[in-house]
This record gives C-alpha cells, sequence and structure tokens, in this order.
C-alpha cells in the first residue's frame, strides 16, 4: 500500500544547536527592543522634567537627548528588522545590525550610570537614592539585555558601581550600610543574570535538540517508507527501467531532498546516461556539469562513493544485476548555497546504501521474473520445435520454420542456421528475427586464420558456444556497432548433427545481456538435437521413399531391357481401351517373338542372347512412334501397343505397321566379337474394337497371330 509521505520538516528545525540558539536570541532580544526603547524614552522625559537640582546646569538636557536619540536607533534598527526571516538570523552574530543594537543598548545603561554621578557632589544624600532607584528602573527596562552577557555586565558595573563608591565616600553609617546593600544589590543582579542566561541557554539547547530529534524521526520515517516502497515496487515493477522511474517519482516526493539519478553506462561508448531521475527545487543536475571521475570509480571498483564536505554530496552507489553493476544510483547536492543542504551524515549514508539494497532486490526479482518467463517460452518453443519436426516435409521448411519459432516465441532476437558449402564458406540455410536481413553479408569461411566468430568456434571445437556479454568481449570489437544496432547483447551457437556428423550450427542471439544461463544453454542444445533428429529423421523417410520409387519400378520394369514389363502391360491396357473407347478411336496390339532365338543362346551363351534383347529394345524404340507402349513379356516376346491406329492399317493387315516394326531386325545383330547374323522376327497383331474389346482377347488373339506367323507355323495364306 502506498502511503504519501508527510512534508519534510523546514530545514531551520533540523539546523545544529548552536546556530538555532544564536538565531533565538537574537529574536528575543529584538522582541524586548520597542518596550525597553519607549520605557527608557519615557524615563528619560521624566528626568528631564524633574531632576534638576544637584547637576551641571543643563545636563539633564543633554543626557536626555542623548538617550532619546540611542533609543530612536534601536527602534529603527528593530523597525528594520523585525520582519527577518530565520536564514537571515543564522549569520547574526558577525552582523552590523547587532552591533549597532549592542552599542545603543550599552550607552543606554552607561547613560544611566551618568546620573548617580551627576548627584555625586549634591546633598543631602537621598538624592543619590532617587538616582539608584532611577537607575533600577532603567535597569528592567533593558532587560533584553539580559540576554547578552557581556552588555548586561557593563551595564550593570556601569550603572551601580559609582553609587556604591559615593555612599562608601561619605562614611557615615547609614551611607556605608546602605553600599553595602548596592553591593549586595549588584551582587544579586550579576548573580540573578548569569543563571538566567544559562537557564535560557539550556532551554533552547533542549529546545533546539528536541526539534532536531523530532525532525531526524519524521525524516527517517518518510526515508523507510521510500525503502519500503522501492521494495514494494521491485516485486511489482515489469522491468528494470520501471523500477528505477518508480524509485525516482517516489523519491521526488520527499521535499528537500538533493536530486536523485539513476546513470546507466552506454556499453559502446563508455559514457554515462541518465536512465531515471527524481525532480528537485533546483531541478535535475545536468551530467555534463558533474566530474565523472567518480562514476567511474564506483562503476570499476564496485564500491560506493561518497564525497562531500557536509555541504555538499555526490553519493554514487552500484547497483547490480545478475551480480553485475548494472546502473548508479547518485544522489548530488553539487551548490552549498542551495536552499536545502544535504547533510552527509551517517544515517543518510546508511539510508542510501539500504536504498540501493533494496533496488538491488528488485532487479533481482525482476530478472528472477524474466528468466521464469524466458524458460517457460523456451518450453513451448521446445513443444513447437517438436511440431516443426513432425510436420515439415522438408529440410529446407524444417530449418526456417525453427527458426521462425525461436526468434517470435522466445526471449531471442534473431536465430539462424548456417552450414559450409563445398567451398568452406559458411551459408546461411535459414535466418528469422532483427537483424536476420543483415546476415546477407555473413562472410565466414572454414579456413579463416581470425577464429573468433562462434561459428567456426563450434566448427573447430564440435562445442557448444556461448558470449554472453558481446559487446564487452573484446574479441567482437569489430563487429560492435552491428551487434549494438540490432540489440545482440548475447549469443549462443550449438551443432546441429545430421547423420552422426557436424551438419551445420544453430545460433540464438538475445538482446539481453548474461540471457544464456545454465538451464537456457540445456534448452538450446535440447532444440538444436531436435533439429538433428528431424533432420536425420528426413533423410531416413527420403531413402524410404527412394526405395519405394526403386522397388515401384522395378516391380513394372524389366531389368535387361528397362522396358516396361507384362505386369506394367496389364495396368497399361485397361487404360488405353477406356481411353479408345472415350474417344472411339482405334488401337492395335502387336505381339513380337524372335524366331530361333534359342539357337543362339545355345550358340553363344546366354549373354550373347541378352545383348540381342537389348539391341533389339534399343531398335524398336528407335522405330515406335510417340505414341506407342512397348512391354517385353519375357523371353524373346515383345508386345507393342500403338494407339491412335488408322482404319486404312486395318484394311491393309496393319501393313505399315508390321513393316515399321521389321525395320529393327532389317540389320544383322552383333552376336559376338566378329560375328553377325540376321535375326528375323514373327508379328501377330490383334485391334480393338475389331478384334475383341478386352485386354485378355487381344492379347491372345495377337500371340495366336504371331504364333501363326512363325515360320515354322507359316503357311501361304496366313504368312504376314
Ligand atoms: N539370353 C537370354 N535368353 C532368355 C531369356 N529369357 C528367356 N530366354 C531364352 O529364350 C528362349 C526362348 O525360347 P523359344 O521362344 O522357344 O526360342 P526360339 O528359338 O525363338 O523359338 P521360336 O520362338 O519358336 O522361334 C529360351 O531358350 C529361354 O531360355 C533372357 O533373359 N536372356
Amino acid at each position: 500500500m502506498r502511503t504519501d509521505p508527510a512534508p519534510m520538516p523546514h530545514e531551520a528545525q533540523i539546523t545544529t544547536a548552536p546556530q538555532a540558539i544564536a538565531a533565538a536570541r537574537v529574536r528575543l532580544l529584538l522582541a524586548t527592543v520597542p518596550v525597553s526603547a519607549v520605557t527608557n524614552a519615557s524615563v528619560a522625559l521624566i528626568a528631564m522634567a524633574l531632576l534638576h537640582g544637584g547637576a551641571p546646569a543643563g545636563f539633564y538636557a543633554v543626557w536626555g537627548g542623548v538617550m532619546i536619540g540611542l533609543q530612536a536607533i534601536r527602534l529603527l534598527v528593530w523597525l528594520i528588522w523585525r520582519g527577518a526571516s530565520a536564514e537571515n538570523l543564522r549569520p547574526v552574530q558577525r552582523s552590523l545590525r547587532l552591533r549597532v543594537l549592542r552599542a545603543a543598548s550599552l550607552a543606554t545603561g552607561m547613560s544611566w550610570g551618568a546620573i548617580p554621578a551627576a548627584l555625586f557632589p549634591a546633598t543631602p544624600i537621598e538624592q543619590s537614592f532617587v538616582a539608584f532607584f532611577l537607575a533600577g528602573v532603567s535597569g528592567a527596562a533593558v532587560a533584553g539585555l539580559a540576554f547578552d552577557a557581556w552588555a548586561s555586565g557593563l551595564f550593570v558595573v556601569s550603572v551601580i558601581m559609582p553609587l556604591a563608591l559615593r555612599l562608601m565616600g561619605v562614611q557615615t553609617s547609614l551611607s556605608t550600610a546602605m553600599a553595602a546593600m548596592v553591593c549586595i544589590y549588584l551582587l544579586y543582579l550579576g548573580v540573578a543574570i548569569r543563571r538566567g542566561q544559562l537557564q535560557f541557554l539550556q532551554l533552547l539547547d533542549w529546545r533546539t535538540r528536541a526539534e532536531t530529534a523530532r525532525a531526524r524521526t519524521a525524516r527517517q520515517a518518510q526515508l523507510n517508507a521510500l525503502l519500503a516502497e522501492a521494495n514494494q515496487r521491485g516485486t511489482s515493477a515489469p522491468n528494470a527501467a520501471a523500477l528505477y522511474a518508480a524509485i525516482c517519482r517516489t523519491y521526488a516526493a520527499l521535499d528537500g531532498q538533493a536530486p536523485l539519478s539513476i546513470v546507466q553506462r552506454d556499453p559502446i561508448t563508455g559514457g554515462f546516461e541518465i536512465a531515471a531521475q527524481s525532480g528537485s527545487n533546483s531541478g535535475p543536475v545536468p551530467m555534463d556539469v558533474l566530474d565523472t571521475s567518480l562514476l567511474d570509480t564506483a562503476w570499476g571498483q564496485n564500491r560506493p562513493q561518497f564525497q562531500g564536505d557536509g555541504r555538499t554530496l555526490d553519493a554514487c552507489i552500484p547497483l547490480h544485476a545478475q551480480g553485475q553493476v548494472c546502473a548508479l544510483l547518485r544522489v548530488v547536492c553539487a551548490n552549498a548555497a542551495e536552499r536545502l543542504p544535504c547533510e552527509m551524515d551517517d544515517s543518510l549514508r546508511d539510508w542510501l546504501l539500504n536504498l540501493a539494497a533494496s533496488v538491488d532486490r528488485g532487479l533481482q526479482a525482476i530478472s528472477q521474473r524474466e528468466r521464469i518467463d524466458r524458460l517457460q517460452n523456451l518450453y513451448r518453443a521446445l513443444i513447437s520445435e517438436g511440431e516443426v519436426v513432425l510436420q515439415s516435409r522438408s529440410a529446407e521448411e524444417m530449418l526456417q520454420r525453427t527458426c521462425d519459432t525461436l526468434a517470435t516465441d522466445t526471449q531471442f532476437h534473431a536465430a539462424w542456421l548456417a552450414r559450409p558449402d563445398d567451398s568452406g564458406a559458411f551459408r546461411v540455410l535459414a535466418r528469422a528475427g532483427e537483424g536476420a536481413l543483415q546476415l546477407d553479408h555473413f562472410r565466414v569461411h572454414l579456413n579463416d586464420a581470425n577464429r573468433v566468430p562462434l561459428v567456426l568456434r563450434v566448427w573447430d571445437t564440435q562445442t557448444l558456444q556461448v558470449c554472453n556479454d558481446l559487446l564487452r568481449d573484446p574479441d567482437m570489437q569489430p563487429w560492435n556497432s552491428t551487434l549494438s544496432r540490432y540489440r545482440w547483447h548475447a549469443a549462443l551457437a550449438t551443432p546441429v548433427w545430421r547423420g552422426g556428423a557436424l551438419w551445420g550450427v544453430l545460433v540464438f542471439t538475445s538482446p539481453q545481456a548474461q540471457a544464456f544461463d545454465e538451464q537456457t544453454i540445456a534448452l538450446c542444445e535440447q532444440v538444436a538435437a531436435l533439429l538433428g533428429y528431424g533432420l536425420d529423421e528426413l533423410d531416413v523417410k527420403e531413402r524410404l521413399s527412394h526405395l519405394q520409387r526403386v522397388e515401384a519400378h522395378r516391380a513394372r520394369h524389366d531389368t535387361l531391357t528397362g522396358l516396361p514389363n507384362r505386369y506394367a502391360l496389364e495396368q497399361y491396357l485397361p487404360e488405353v481401351i477406356a481411353r479408345a473407347r472415350r474417344q472411339g478411336s482405334l488401337f492395335a496390339v502387336g505381339m513380337i517373338d524372335l524366331d530361333g532365338f534359342k539357337l543362339i543362346n545355345d550358340t553363344w551363351g546366354h549373354s550373347a542372347g541378352d545383348r540381342v534383347l537389348r539391341e533389339l529394345t534399343r531398335r524398336l524404340q528407335a522405330v515406335q512412334r510417340q505414341t506407342d507402349f512397348l512391354v517385353r513379356l519375357g523371353g524373346d516376346e515383345f508386345v507393342v501397343v500403338m494407339e491412335d491406329l488408322n482404319p486404312l492399317e486395318v484394311q491393309t493387315g496393319y501393313a505399315n505397321s508390321v513393316q515399321r516394326l521389321r525395320q529393327a531386325v532389317a540389320a544383322p545383330f552383333d552376336i559376338a566379337p566378329n560375328v553377325q547374323l540376321p535375326i528375323d522376327m514373327s508379328i501377330g497383331i490383334s485391334a480393338y474394337p475389331l478384334d475383341a474389346q478386352d485386354a485378355d482377347t487381344l492379347m491372345r488373339l495377337a500371340d495366336k497371330a504371331m504364333y501363326a506367323a512363325k515360320p515354322k507355323n507359316r503357311t501361304s495364306e496366313n504368312s504376314p
């Protein structure tokens, strides 16, 4: 719960006791001046009017004039000074006005002593009593002097001593008794004035001390409230900047404090900049007018620095995040003449240290929250990576989706994967996130002399590499401007294994230095491992599908000639029939069988027979039309399906087709080295839809026709 801090007590109440006493004495002296002056002037007027005898002629007129003049001076000083503030009273002891006031008071007292002196020659002695009486009255009238020891003492002595001496000079028992009484009275006045002064001073001292203590307690309470506030803000602020701003705002509410700022260091330039600051009565203290050496020392030595002479203050206290100095808490009161001074006492020092400790705790809470968020996001990314691996149909897709997921759903800024090509130059295969486009200019080669880039370190060591503060890594200096532009403040590069070998490097970058702690590193490794498994699985799938394709081809093709086989023909014929039916076209099935092929095998060997079969295939392919479908049924039997047959062909007994196919055996075959033999073939043809309308019958009829065409079966009427 936030409580509004009470206003700070006025600084006059917390100044030191001697200053306060001096100011209070002057105020009291001023308070007595008007009454004293008026009384003195009145009594002087009465004396001028009533006391004539026993004094030199004109004495009372001169004395009265001096007296009234002195009182006028006192009143004048009082008039000028009565509106003075506490600040003006502080240097009062050196003030000209105080000196004038004291001199006037002293002169007043001494002038009263002149009356008994003037009366000395006179008789009877009773006149001296009148003077003594007047002196006593005037002593009371200038009671203000009692608060000023020297003036009071001189006054008492100068007024009463002459009377005592005079009485002792008369040498009668009465005058001696009176002199004794005067001396006792003198003694009494001296003691009374002294004691009164002491008590007054003590009283003032107690009062000032009590007020100072009260003010201190009140300030301490406010300062403690600010500490509590800082602690509480730490648990609610979303980030360090918000925490700094909240601390400064709360501090600013404390009236009368020197300005507080939180200063951060630019990692590139090393310069200091204000991250947050409180306002103050004198406004924020600009950085450029301050000596930053104290900041350097506090940052470099990681120790609080305090400078000041009790009137000025420069305090720099390091703040920490993850064990490292991340900012400085600075309180500066640079100007001693400022209305609000900073007391550089131990309590303020302790409080500042406590405030810094509170901010540290807040930063720690924030970084812990950020770490948990980061890990949660990473776990999510890990789950997403599992989906990516399962869903991706190609390696390219898998890599790109991995990078996209990492750069979108985690605290990472960018993610990319690179691997060396055949020439050894690293190629970025996938990338995502801020600054990823600049990877177009990524030039790293396996043979580079400079082994600093993380991808090379990974390649060399085959292990994961982390740099948690790229901008402070002296090796990374050449790339600092790019790293800083895209806020790549920390990076992790991990090997990606494919098929048991190092295949690529997956790189994660984060805008937050120190982002890669133990758990994050472990999760990044898992992501890379998952990616590797995914790639391996893709490879397995790819191999399987290749095998399937080979097997499927093998099942439909003849291994010796590469031609479609009987199985393929069985699938093909229904399609042709359906097409011909749809289009109302004709097609023919030609059955081809070599004559006397067995003899070649038997005479020249099986491999010679194979050669003939392959050569025949080549020749048949050369003479077939584009729409013909050539099949090896087995042995020396071939089938050619001829689509879009011209009806004339049927009428001419397939003369053109037979002639075209026969060109395949027009030239003799190479049987063996230097052995060429002519080989003939028999052809039987059936046509759709004239001969039959189903595949089996068409095949059977073609076979029958071919069989009939064999030389050994040939008769004059069925020879083709
Ligand atoms: N070299 C070789 N010979 C094969 C292959 N497949 C079958 N043969 C042989 O081919 C021959 C085919 O037999 P036939 O058709 O009776 O032989 P032919 O001498 O041509 O008889 P006609 O067809 O009646 O003229 C057999 O000897 C089979 O062993 C093969 O892939 N390679």
